[in-house]
């Protein structure tokens, strides 16, 4: 099972290396702009599903919004540190 850790990783890397076909790369190709709008459609998805959903989707919408939120740092160049210091 992946960590938030090791997905901040394993984004990091695709930003690095550029793989063909990568989702993440395109929405890092998109800009700030564009993720933070994600961010804001994930969340909303979060609490929907939170209130009228299941507790999988919930969890679900929850992955999202984290894969979201560690582009967004990525994109940004901060580190898990730069978080974790206010945590
Ligand atoms: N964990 C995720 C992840 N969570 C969410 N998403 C993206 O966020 C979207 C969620 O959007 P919705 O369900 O709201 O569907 P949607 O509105 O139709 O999505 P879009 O049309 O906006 O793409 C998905 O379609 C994915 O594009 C993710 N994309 C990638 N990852 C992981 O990130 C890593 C790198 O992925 P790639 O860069 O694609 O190789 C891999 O480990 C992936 O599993």
């Amino acid at each position: 099972m992946k960590t938030f850790d090791a997905l901040f990783a394993e984004l990091t890397d695709k930003a690095a290396t550029r793989p063909e076909g990568s989702g993440t790369v395109a929405q890092l190709d998109a800009g700030v702009h564009a993720i933070g709008k994600k961010i804001v459609e994930e969340a909303a998805e979060v609490w929907m599903a939170a209130e009228h959903e299941s507790d999988e989707r919930a969890a679900e919408e929850i992955s999202q919004l984290l894969y979201h939120l560690q582009v967004l740092m990525v994109a940004k160049g901060l580190t898990l540190d730069d978080v974790y210091t206010h945590l």
